[in-house]
């Protein structure tokens, strides 16, 4: 079993990941993805009048804040175009996929956290209203179900909390927790980059291979929205992952050169 993480960053090719995970698919293979929207998201955020806003917490994490609006434009976005297109172009290939939310089936069910600290103009803040948590349990009996009955999930953010409220988490973060609970031999975090750069944008960069045991070691190269990836990948590593890959969306066959070792790999 492997879980597949593609992200919504600008660049990233559906079509080719589509193609080649059916072809796996239609070998044999087992997956289940999880993908992000965040691009998509950003742009129907400016287009509704209601633009995104992004917050640094004091440890240096990016987030999106996700007040309630931003919350539905951020369902309207993931849970449907994003999610419905994938399904579409897994129907069209012949793979019977299967869309579904955190919310659906409670899959994904973390904790709300309804305030966030945030750095602004050198200050910390505490800004209230926020729709945001962390997977902390992952309904593996469904994703099973699903799987064993012969059907693809194609599952995304958001979650729900303990109380039923929609809440925002990582994607990646959200496919390590599955990969962690599925006991699944390999993650692929797949996105618009080769992997973690050691001097990012330098794609000549590269960092090929990053021990299981020092991942956190690796943090400082990465910024912004890349730490989530690192810090996904450490999760997965000690939640048992046999490997984590961080890969590039944008090439042919993505799945399979991640699956082939192209990219940042983590054992
Ligand atoms: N050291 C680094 N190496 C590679 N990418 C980096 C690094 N530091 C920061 N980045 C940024 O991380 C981005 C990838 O993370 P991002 O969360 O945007 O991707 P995603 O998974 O495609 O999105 P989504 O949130 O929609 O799932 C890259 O586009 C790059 O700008």
């Amino acid at each position: 079993m492997i879980v597949v993480k593609v992200g919504g960053s600008a660049g990233i090719d559906y079509g080719a990941v589509c193609a080649d995970l059916a072809a796996l698919w239609e070998e044999g293979r087992r997956f289940v993805l999880v993908h992000g929207g965040s691009g998509e998201t950003n742009r129907v955020a400016e287009a509704l009048g209601h633009p995104p806003r992004f917050v640094t917490s004091p440890s240096g994490y990016t987030s999106r804040f996700t007040d309630r609006e931003t919350l539905e434009i951020f369902e309207m976005v993931y849970c449907g175009k994003v999610n419905k297109g994938l399904v579409e172009r897994f129907q069209r290939l012949g793979v019977n996929a299967v869309g579904l939310s955190g919310l659906d089936g409670r899959i994904f069910e973390g904790r709300h956290k309804d305030s966030v600290r945030a750095v602004e103009n050198g200050k910390v803040k505490v800004l209230r209203g926020d729709h945001t948590g962390t997977v902390e349990r992952v309904n593996v009996g469904l994703v099973t179900l699903l799987l064993d009955a012969g059907y693809l999930p194609v599952l995304n953010p958001p979650a729900v909390s303990y109380g039923g409220v929609a809440i925002n988490v990582d994607g990646d973060r959200a496919a390590a927790a599955l990969a962690a609970a599925l006991g699944a031999e390999a993650l692929l975090l797949l996105s618009n980059v080769p992997g973690l750069l050691r001097a990012f944008p330098d794609e000549a960069s590269l960092i090929r291979q990053i021990p299981a045991d020092d991942v956190e070691g690796y943090l400082e190269f990465a910024q912004d929205r890349m730490k989530k990836k690192v810090l996904g990948a450490a999760e997965a590593v000690r939640g048992g992952v046999g490997r984590v890959v961080l890969g590039d969306a944008r090439a042919e066959r993505p799945v399979s050169a991640a699956l082939a070792g192209a990219g940042t790999v983590v054992s």
